[in-house]
């Protein structure tokens, strides 16, 4: 395979049901490969050789070492990456090793310009882990923790405004119209909070200080907003499920706002418990692994500002009463799309059945959902999901890469004119249906 990436790569654009690839030069996965993955290595880098002595002071003195090597090994990968070398197996014992390795041997060199895109960077994340499985001492290292921690307390106004405003709600006696009007408003919370991921923005954190303004300012570019139907499903007296299931996506103010609806749904018993899925190692820079929820309600806990303490102290509560579970399912960090999760995770497919309603976050679960496909936009969702229905779903995601489904037709044609490049600037929103019962 030759590494001059131009003659690799084909001068197009995704070709109509085509998977996502950076093989496609005019797309977003290429500039993705090409410039985004290769920064998030470089900062990678340069976070690492800043932070030595603590991380020395933390792991002892047999990690200052090892530190060099992690470095020089992060390095070599993103030079691979940059020449566009056939993928290796991935090292170790660890279970999940095995199935990277078999689509290595299913594709014969495949490379980070011809793989599918959810391929190539799921490989380098897991790659950049299997660098602190092999040390002895930085084996729970997590490169991108300071990032995660610095974007939480850089979104701090943002989360005070809205912990007060929930505390306030919480103190009052909210009647049955309220209910609704308080679950969509958060729902559309949560929504904007995925504009807040670091792999996107590169460590800039651009949340509104104010999160009730950036609601109305952004209101016209939810796309598609099925949130009447979501809260159909969420406060369906005939579900026998007490179960609400959230599939998360990143930490910092993201993962505050997810914890918001969370608290609420319990509060207002509209579920009796919430099950939060988390990822097993460091993902797409700023996912939320458990340390990092753990960490954040301790953060409140510790809070100077009373409402935050007051949350922190709920929080806990809910975990310690196993009124919230937290999860960290290997299948959130395979290489594949959820149409595999009945054959490859059946015991997590069997487990979101079980609940009222799972609620989806962010991009890359969007392009798992969705199979990495380029689809036409105004595709039916259920045709998009490819049979991948365990429950009701409820799919909420910025827009950030080519891959949407289940638009009125002409809608994504009448963006375009406006906002040419409207899929991959997180500045539209989806709030997205599907109903196990009505399409399968
Ligand atoms: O899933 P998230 O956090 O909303 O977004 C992740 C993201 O920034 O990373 C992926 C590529 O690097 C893109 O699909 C998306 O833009
Ligand atoms: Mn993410």
């Amino acid at each position: 395979m030759c590494d001059c990436i131009d003659e690799t790569v084909m001068d197009i654009t995704t070709p109509r049901n085509a998977f996502l690839s950076a093989f496609y030069k005019r797309s977003f996965a290429y500039y993705t490969v090409k410039e985004r993955l290769p920064k998030i290595l470089t900062q990678a880098v340069d976070l690492l050789a800043r932070n030595k002595d603590k991380v020395v002071e933390e792991y002892g003195l047999g990690a200052k070492e090892e530190l060099k090597s992690v470095i020089g090994e992060i390095s070599k990968l993103k030079y691979e990456l940059q020449t566009n070398k056939p993928m290796r197996n991935i090292m170790g014992t660890a279970p999940d090793a095995d199935h990277y390795n078999l689509c290595i041997a299913k594709q014969s060199n495949i490379t980070y310009f011809t793989s599918v895109w959810l391929f190539a960077e799921c490989y380098m994340y897991r790659r950049i882990k299997e660098i602190f499985e092999l040390t002895q001492h930085l084996q729970a290292y997590d490169l991108f923790r300071i990032l995660k921690q610095e974007s939480f307390t850089n979104s701090y106004t943002a989360v005070v405004e809205l912990g007060k405003y929930l505390v306030t709600r919480f103190n009052e006696t909210i009647n049955e119209n309220d209910i609704k009007d308080e679950f969509i408003k958060l729902l559309k919370l949560i929504l904007w909070g995925n504009k807040c991921d670091l792999s996107f923005s590169a460590g800039v954190v651009e949340s509104s200080s104010d999160p009730f303004l950036l609601l109305t300012e952004l209101e016209s570019n939810i796309v598609k907003d099925q949130s009447e139907e979501i809260w159909l499903a969420v406060s369906d007296s005939n579900s026998t499920s007490q179960f609400i299931d959230i599939v998360l996506d990143n930490a910092g103010y993201e993962l505050f706002t997810d914890l918001c609806l969370a608290d609420f749904l319990v509060t207002s018993k509209l579920a009796q418990k919430i099950r939060f899925y988390v990822k097993g190692m460091p993902w797409f820079v700023s996912d939320v692994t458990k340390f990092d929820f753990d960490w954040t309600i301790q953060e409140m806990k510790k809070s100077d500002v009373p409402e935050l303490k007051t949350l922190g102290d709920r929080w806990s509560k809910h975990l310690k009463e196993k009124n919230w579970i937290v999860v960290d399912h290997k299948f959130f960090t395979m290489p594949i799309d959820y149409s595999y999760m009945p054959k490859e995770g059946s015991d997590l497919y069997k487990q979101l059945a079980e609940a009222k309603l799972v609620i989806f976050k962010g991009d890359l679960n969007y392009r798992k959902l969705f199979g990495e496909k380029n689809w036409e936009p105004s595709t039916p969702i259920d045709v998009g999901l490819q049979g991948f229905v365990p429950s009701k779903l409820a799919i909420v995601r910025t827009i950030k890469c080519q891959l949407v489904c289940g638009l009125d037709s002409g809608v994504a044609e009448t963006i375009a004119q406006k906002s040419p490049d409207w899929e991959v600037t997180g500045m539209y929103g989806l709030i997205q249906f599907c109903d196990k019962i009505k399409t399968y």
